[in-house]
């Protein structure tokens, strides 16, 4: 019902506002492995802003089960959008963003049967099919991380799991937009990333360093050189595949719930909103920057669950 009522107001809102419209636009939005992520909460936002195609990359080992999963109606349900239509994506790419070119791919890699049935899923053969499929595209969406050590404590991290987090969760950031931007015009470029530093390990709070960073480094060059706005949202937790598989996002939640400003659950749709609203001509002067949707919690210093508070009168929230 909640989500229902977002997205009808976001309707309403982009009816009344010209300006935030995307008509004719093509978005690729890479990170959509299923319908419990940012990606595709992105994706759906978008489209209620009359985007004209949506181009996304699904997780290339699942690719089979992405796929299928679409075309047997498994995610009807929350393919739908307000007027009763189905959010429809114009094609999917397998991508494997911790490779650049087919050059740069191992040997054993390719022979691995998970990859297996792929063909042109290295950065830049994807960016050469979108430009051959669709020519260009105005809003490229980087929404996809992954450490192999992230439950390791930083100081048990070894130099391979450590760069291995970087290669798949900031430096595809760089890659994608290196690779995509002689197709795109003057547009704009998102990502999300995690704004619990301390809790992830194995160099997963590092690469988000590195992607807060380069946010302001790529709207520099980016914007100079191809008007091209970069922004990242620094999204709150989300029981998405990806944070399920890591073990204590409904810990994050809890600890959300208790000491945020806002005491609520965050949506995916709050962030798609806010992607939606960065992507559109309502953002045109806004790059470099980073967009907390997290209920507020980053601006807290403190947690106020600890006993230390026990006494202090903390405003609680008014349940009538
Ligand atoms: N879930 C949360 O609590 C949370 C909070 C803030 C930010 N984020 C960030 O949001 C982004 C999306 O994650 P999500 O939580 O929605 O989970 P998700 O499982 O929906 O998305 C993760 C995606 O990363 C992709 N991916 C991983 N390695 C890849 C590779 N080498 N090449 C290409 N794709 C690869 C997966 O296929 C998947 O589509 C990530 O950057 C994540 O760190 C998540």
């Amino acid at each position: 019902m909640e989500i229902v009522a977002t997205l009808s107001l976001t309707r309403d809102w982009v009816s009344r506002s010209p300006n935030c419209r995307l008509d004719g636009k093509r978005a690729f939005i890479a990170g959509v492995a299923d319908d419990n992520g940012y990606g595709w909460a992105i994706a759906n936002l978008l489209l209620l802003l009359v985007l004209k195609f949506l181009l996304a990359h699904g997780c290339l080992y699942a690719l089979n089960i992405f796929e299928s999963s679409l075309r047997r109606g498994k995610f009807d349900e929350s393919r739908m959008l307000p007027d009763g239509s189905l959010m429809e994506i114009s094609k999917v790419y397998p991508l494997d963003a911790v490779y650049d070119k087919p050059e740069d791919v191992p040997e054993d890699v390719k022979l691995n049967k998970r990859y297996a049935g792929s063909s042109n899923w290295t950065v830049k053969e994807v960016a050469e099919s979108v430009k051959q499929d669709f020519g260009s595209i105005d809003i490229l969406v980087h929404s996809l991380a992954n450490g192999p050590e992230v439950v390791k404590p930083l100081l048990e991290t070894s130099r391979n799991g450590y760069l291995a987090a970087i290669s798949a969760s900031s430096y595809s950031f760089i890659s994608l937009l290196q690779h995509f931007v002689p197709i795109m015009n003057p547009g704009t470029f998102l990502s999300t990333l995690f704004s619990f530093l301390l809790i992830y390990g194995g160099g997963m709070s590092s690469a988000k360093a590195a992607l807060e960073s380069d946010t302001r480094v790529l709207a520099f060059e980016a914007g100079r050189k191809n008007k091209i706005r970069v922004n990242t949202i620094s999204a709150g937790p989300l029981r998405s595949r990806a944070a399920k598989a890591i073990g204590f996002i409904d810990m994050m939640i809890d600890y959300s719930l208790v000491n945020a400003p806002l005491e609520k659950e965050l949506t995916a749709e709050e962030v798609g909103n806010a992607a939606a609203f960065l992507a559109s001509p309502l953002a045109s002067a806004i790059t470099g920057s980073v967009v907390y949707v997290d209920n507020g919690l980053n601006a807290m210093g403190v947690g106020v669950d600890s006993p230390i508070f026990e006494n202090l009168d903390i405003p609680k929230a008014n349940k009538s």
